[in-house]
């Protein structure tokens, strides 16, 4: 027969198979501090709980007082700390191949030695290729809960905290309110001044948005020229004069298109949580709301009223 390669069996050294067992226990068993850490760091992509075995690998062999990391990720500052401070410190930033993965800080009441300082070294070079991974891998959850245009959460991150939202409100029997809002003859944007205007004007709706709530309250960009607001703790009443705000800091926006200055309306519905329903359910209502505010006009805020 044709094509059909010829598969060469190959049989299993015996010595190799004791050397492997043999390398397996030395493996499991080392007492060699740098492979204990570097495998207990290799079972975890959590940056915090990588942290935390630093914390206690390094403190077995060069005792300190306080532990404390610090790294910009994804437009968020990431911050670990553990124990109390102490008067003398030593700092290292955490590079690799150029880049930077934070900042290791560690303090102690009594002086590091030089010897010691050579040790936190060591110990940083083993642990440097795990804690990248976990920055690495913190920074694709964050891509995946961001809208690349606008930088805000995206309608994944929104179907996320709404679960959450829901669950808490049914729990501790708290209000939670949402907000849709869809800019006003959007097409019409894109058609008379252009793709890279719409997108621009996208980018600045999210940024008014965004200044325009409170810092408990999250915007999302829902689809297209939609978005979302969640707002914790909030009623209907509350709810409608924020999306009043916004339609207002939206209403305010303007942009030069050379020579005519541009400006929008957006409109918005809002639906209060009514437990028990799903997340699924609270956005519909919340987009009936959104479209009875479209066929009444635009530029106005519409309520999903609930008796209470
Ligand atoms: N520039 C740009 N346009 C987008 C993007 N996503 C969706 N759109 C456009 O948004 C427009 C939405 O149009 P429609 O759904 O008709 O809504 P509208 O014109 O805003 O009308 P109303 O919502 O009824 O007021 C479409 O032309 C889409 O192509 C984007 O990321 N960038």
């Amino acid at each position: 027969m044709k094509n059909i390669p010829s598969i060469q069996r190959t049989t299993t050294q015996p010595k190799d198979l004791v050397a492997l067992r043999q390398a397996y226990q030395g493996w499991s068993n080392t007492p060699d501090p740098l492979t204990r850490l570097t495998r207990r760091l290799s079972t975890t992509l959590s940056l915090e709980t990588q942290l935390g075995i630093l914390a206690e690998e390094m403190g077995s062999i060069i005792p300190f007082d306080a532990l404390s990391y610090r790294h910009q990720i994804a437009r968020r500052d990431f911050v670990y700390a553990t124990g109390m401070g102490g008067p003398h410190r030593c700092e290292y930033r955490l590079g690799l191949e150029g880049v930077c993965y934070g900042t290791l800080t560690l303090n102690r009441r009594h002086k590091f030695s030089d010897e010691e300082l050579q040790g936190v070294e060591m110990i940083i070079s083993a642990a440097i290729c795990p804690l990248r991974n976990a920055c690495q891998f913190i920074a694709i959850e964050q891509a995946a809960l961001t809208d690349a245009l606008t930088s805000i959460p995206n309608k994944r991150a929104l179907d996320e905290h709404l679960q959450r939202a829901s669950l808490l409100a049914e729990r501790h029997a708290e209000e939670y309110s949402l907000i849709l809002c869809d800019l006003d003859h959007f097409k019409e944007v894109n058609d008379q001044h252009g793709h890279v205007v719409g997108d621009h004007l996208l980018r600045l709706t999210a940024g008014a948005l965004e200044t325009a709530i409170r810092n408990s309250d999250s915007v999302y960009r829902f689809g297209g020229e939609e978005f979302a607001i969640l707002l914790p703790h909030t009623g209907e009443q509350e709810a409608r004069d924020v999306a009043d705000r916004v339609r207002s800091a939206v209403a305010n926006l303007r942009i030069d298109c050379g020579g005519t200055e541009l400006s929008v309306t957006i409109s918005c519905g809002v639906a209060r949580y009514m437990p028990p329903e799903g997340a699924e359910q609270w956005i519909t209502r919340a987009d009936e709301a959104l479209y009875r505010a479209k066929d009444q006009g635009r530029n106005c805020t519409r309520v999903f009223a609930t008796i209470r």
